[in-house]
Parts: structure tokens; sequence; C-alpha cells
């Protein structure tokens, strides 16, 4: 979207139809509530004219009717707009709400329809950042902006149609002394938000440290290291830096600003002269001279508001435009139609499969070619840094290759919905989620279409071996897991994982991939979760990841990534009896593992 008129009027317009969408009825009452704010202050400027005139005109023997009257309704209007105004206040209120609900339903609907491979642009995260920040006051900021221009609009075309009688000119004039303060508003706003653009990932940075330092997980690291202090002291050296700009700014803007003021006063008061002199010269009634006083200053300051909201209203767009890129942005990140859905399979082959992630110029997988069959189960090594989570990732159809082609059972794999593809795989990666939620919903995140089968999470559990510990939890099953939540309580890394594990038993998908599943299992675990795996591999296809080679004999396949290409496939007995990789790693692992007298397989 450009940032020329026809541009910010659809922001506005798009803004709008947000505010509208979120709630209809409070809305209108809004609308219609403002329009009659409006009515009463012309309406209240002629009453308090008559009733100026009527006790101008007041001879000592006559009845005080006509004064009181217009007393009355001059009181009355403005106990109306009290109440008018509270009741305003009230909608407006419930409208903002309305309208954060529906800001963020859109908003993490969009998140949530995003690939993996836009959030490997660091654009992506000042974007979201910003419109998380600001999307929702902008959006109530336009809608009280609409309010006041229609406030204002009304205020104005009543207190033209007075001025109108007396001299016309006047309007015209006045309209053109706020051309100057229009602009000088208008150039501040997009100043403040360049400067606010380009600070975005600093400041993003400093919330990422701040919010850091409050994780339970991290203060432990914190307190041995003493790192705190320094954490504390970049923050609080961006905060003063920018304090030190916006000190200069907020200076200049001042200076601006209180001259824009004086001027307007000084309009104000040779106005107000002229009218005086000009309706004592043609012998107006008092009454007459003050509506016309009234009515000027109730047009200077309604053109003014109109003005502020203008310039605000452009200012707000600036931000709404980051929210309505975010929400335009492309999704589809490949040219396919990806349509039909896949249900089961009896392969999946690599063929010459290259990728490079986009921010990196080499490659990190080179010319894969490998054929993943049902039933079968595979464990995939090599050193780190050298590329297996990515090829997890590309098989799971996180990323799509950057060449070559991915099928199944002979279809090309974009052929596919990307959502039932990514169904046939349960994958526990090194860096698994932990919910903030109890043991019962970190188990059925796994497939929550089957959230009330609890035998089935208390058999994955079993198979697991995570039963064991969730049993002495304080709630089983029920234990809100985590410190920082009241009544929670806080596990240790290897139960997490199990939790993990136990998640991926608990899915029904027929591929089964664990990155690094035994990494943080004490011995007796790791031997349960082998017994576990023996037991899924009769009926899944399973996929580990390990640098421990002791599951190296349980599975049918053997897959050795070097220097990101498949340097060696095949069966623990093959691979053993090449002079290969594998053997190369294997035997340094099993020197370790000789104690004395004991040699330990892997
Ligand atoms: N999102 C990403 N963007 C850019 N580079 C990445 C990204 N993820 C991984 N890499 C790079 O790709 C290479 C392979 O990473 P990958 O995680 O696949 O290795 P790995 O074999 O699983 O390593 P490890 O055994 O340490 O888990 C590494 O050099 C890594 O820096």
């Amino acid at each position: 979207m450009k940032n020329n008129v026809r541009g910010n009027l659809v922001i506005t317009q798009r803004t709008l139809q947000f505010v509208w969408n979120a709630s209809r009825q409070t809305m209108t009452a809004i609308l219609i509530i403002t329009f009659l704010l409006g009515i009463i202050v012309p309406v209240n400027t002629i009453v308090w004219s008559r009733f100026l005139d009527a006790l101008a005109n007041i001879n000592p023997d006559d009845h005080l009717s006509k004064v009181i009257l217009w007393l009355a309704l001059n009181c009355g209007l403005w106990v109306l707009n009290g109440m008018l105004q509270k009741i305003n206040k009230y909608y407006k209120d419930m409208q903002s709400d309305y309208v954060n609900l529906y800001i963020t339903n859109k908003v993490l609907d969009k998140i949530n329809s995003l690939e993996i491979i836009h959030f490997d642009d660091p654009n992506v995260y000042d974007q979201i950042n910003k419109v998380n920040s600001e999307a929702l006051s902008r959006s109530i900021s336009i809608l009280n902006n609409l309010v006041s221009i229609i406030q204002n609009g009304v205020i104005l075309l009543g207190v033209i149609g007075i001025i109108i009688l007396y001299k016309p000119a006047m309007i015209a004039l006045l309209l053109l002394t706020f051309i100057p303060i229009l602009i000088i508003n208008i150039k501040i706003s997009s100043k403040l938000h360049n400067i606010y653009n380009s600070r975005l990932e600093n400041l993003r940075l400093v919330t990422a440290i701040k919010s850091l330092m409050i994780r339970y997980d991290n203060i432990k690291e914190l307190k041995i290291t003493q790192m705190g202090k320094e954490l504390l002291l970049r923050v609080s050296n961006t905060y003063k830096k920018y304090l030190a700009e916006d000190k200069k700014i907020r200076k200049r803007n001042t200076a601006i600003q209180t001259f824009g003021d004086s001027v307007e006063l000084l309009t104000k008061f040779f106005f107000t002269l002229y009218i005086i002199i000009d309706c004592i010269k043609r012998k107006f009634s008092v009454g007459n001279i003050v509506m016309y006083i009234t009515s000027i200053d109730n047009l200077m300051q309604a053109i003014g508001n109109i003005i502020v909201t203008f310039a605000n209203t452009y200012n707000d767009n600036l931000y709404m435009r980051t929210l309505f890129d975010f929400l335009d942005k492309e999704i589809a990140v490949s040219e396919h139609e990806r349509t039909v859905s896949l249900t089961h399979f009896k392969s999946i082959k690599l063929q010459h499969v290259f990728f490079k992630y986009p921010k990196l110029d080499k490659y990190v997988l080179e010319d894969i070619n490998l054929e993943i069959e049902a039933g079968k189960s595979y464990l995939i090594v090599g050193l780190n840094g050298s590329g297996k989570t990515t090829l997890i990732k590309i098989l799971s159809g996180l990323y799509e290759p950057s060449s070559g082609e991915i099928s199944v059972d002979g279809v090309d794999v974009l052929t596919y919905d990307k959502n039932s593809y990514r169904n046939n795989f349960a994958v526990v990666f090194q860096d698994f989620i932990h919910y903030p939620m109890d043991v019962a919903d970190n188990i059925k995140f796994g497939r929550y279409a089957d959230k009330d089968n609890n035998s089935k999470m208390y058999r994955a559990a079993q198979q697991s071996g995570a039963i064991e510990f969730i049993n002495k939890l304080p709630d089983a099953y029920e234990t809100q897991l985590q410190n920082e939540w009241s009544e929670g309580t806080e596990i240790s890394v290897g139960q997490w994982q199990k939790l993990a594990i136990t998640r991926a038993f608990f899915s029904d998908a027929p591929i089964t991939i664990m990155d690094e599943p035994t990494a943080s299992l004490d011995p007796i675990a790791e031997n349960e979760f082998y017994l576990g795996i023996e037991e899924m591999i009769k009926s899944r296809t399973c996929i580990m990841i390990s640098h421990r080679f002791t599951t190296a004999k349980l599975v049918d396949k053997i897959i050795v990534i070097d220097n990101h290409r498949i340097s060696e496939c095949g069966s623990f007995e093959e691979l053993i009896s090449r002079e290969g990789k594998f053997k190369e790693l294997f035997t340094l692992q099993a020197e370790k593992y000789n104690l004395g007298d004991v040699v330990y397989e892997a």
C-alpha cells in the first residue's frame, strides 16, 4: 500500500471496516450518540444568546418566565450533554475490547498460517512486534478520530450556519489559517514514525533480554554467571540512548507546537475584536454579539480538532499499514496447488534433493537420495551441523527443497495438501515445546482430536516410561506444569523429554521422528524408552536421530550424513563391515564405553 492520499484513504477505510466488524451494534450506538453530541453545541449557542437577549431586555415589572425558560433549556442541554458523554464512553470502552479481540484473532490466525520459512526473516518479527504493540491502540485511535470528525463536523455545519448569516468570507479566511498547522502536524507524525521504525529491532532485543531475565529456567544460570548486571546495563544503555534522542526531538516539537498555538490564539483575538467592533457599529444585540463570538470560538475549535484528527489519522495509518501488510502477506511459498489429501503411503522418496536456508549461501543438504519405506525403522547419524535435523524438516514438509524432488508412492509431494501430509508425522524435536499447561494437555496436544481418550493417554505414558513420574505428581495428569503458574510444579529436563516422547506415542501418525530422544534420559529411563521403541517399530515407521549408537542394532537402516551429504546407508551389519564414517564413529564411541574388562556394546 502506498503512502499517498489514496493509500491513506484505503487504510482508513480498512481500519474502520475492522472497527465496524468488531461489533456493529456498539458502533451504531456510538455514531448516533456522537451525532447528538455534535448537534447540542450549536443549539446551545443559540439558546444562550436567546437567554442573554431575554436578560438584557427585561423590565423590572416583567415576568421572569422567558429568562428562566432559556436558562432551564441551557441547563437541560448541559445535563443531556453530560449523560451522552458518559454513555458514549461506556460504548467506546466496550468497542475497544471488541476491537482488541477482533485484531488478536486476526493476527494470531495469520501467525498460525505462516510457514516456518517466514520466520527465518527478522522483518517478520519486527512486523509482529509492531502489530502487537500498536495495532489495538491505533485502531481505537482511528475510531476516536472518526467519532471526533463526526462530532466536530456536525458542530462545524451548525456554527457555519450561524456565521454564514453574518459574514461568509470569515469561514474561508479561518480555514486558510489552519493549513500550515495541518502540514506541520503531518510532518511531525512522519518523523516520529520513522524514528519508531528505526528502533524496532533494538527494542525487540531489549524486550527479549527482559523476558529472558524473568524466565525461571534462566535464573539459575544468571545467578551463577552473575550476568544479570551486564544484561541490565545493556537494556538501560539502549533506553538511555533513545532518551537522549527523544529529548532533542521533544524540545523541537514543543517549540513548533507552541508557535502554532500562539498563531491560533492571535487569529482568534483579531477575529473576536473585529466582530465586537463591527457588531457594535451595526447595533447588534448583546445576545447576537455573544452568539457570533462563541460561534467563531466553536468554529476554530472544530477546525482545529478536525485538523489534529486528520494528522492523527495519518499517523495511525502509518502503523495500521504494518497490520494490513502483515495480514496481506503472501502465504503460498510454493506455486503448486496442493489440494490432494494424503491418507496412507508405502514409501517416500527423496531424489537429488538440495536445500539451503534463505539466509545462507551454502547448501545444508546436497544431492540427498533416500527412500523411507512404511513400517521400517531408521537411524540418522552424523556430526553436529551436518544437516540431520534439516533433513527431518524437509521430510516432514516444513521446508520445500531448493531443488530435487520428494515423491510419495511415485507422486510429487507438492501435489498433497500440506496439513494432510504433515498429519503423517509425529516429531519430537530437540527443542520441543514445554506447554505451560497440565500434564494431560502436554500429552494430548500430540493429537488433540483424541483429547477425550484417556486410556490412550495412559497407554502412551506406559510406552514412553513417563507413567511412573506422572503418578507421583501432586495431581497426576492434572498437574499444572512450571513454577511460573499458581499451583505449578517444576519437572526435570529428562521428565519433560519423557512427556514429549509420550506426546509422540499418543499421536497415531504413521511416521514417528525423534531428534535425540534419549539425550536427557537416565540409563533406566533410556532402557524403558528402547523397550517402548521396540514396540513402536512393530506398528509404525520410526526415524531417530541420535549421537548414541545404542539404537543402531534396533533399526532396519542407518543413514550417515557427512558434510551435508548421505555418505552411507544400510543395515548395522552392512555398515560395520565397511571401513566408513559409521564404523569410525561407532568404534570411537564403543572405546569410550570400554571399562576395564567389560566391553559395553553400543
Ligand atoms: N533456520 C536456519 N537458518 C539458517 N541456518 C540454519 C537454520 N537451521 C540450521 N541452520 C544451519 O544448518 C546447518 C545444519 O543444521 P542442522 O540443525 O540440520 O544440523 P544437525 O546435523 O541436526 O546438528 P546437531 O547434531 O548439532 O543437532 C547448521 O550449520 C546450522 O547452522
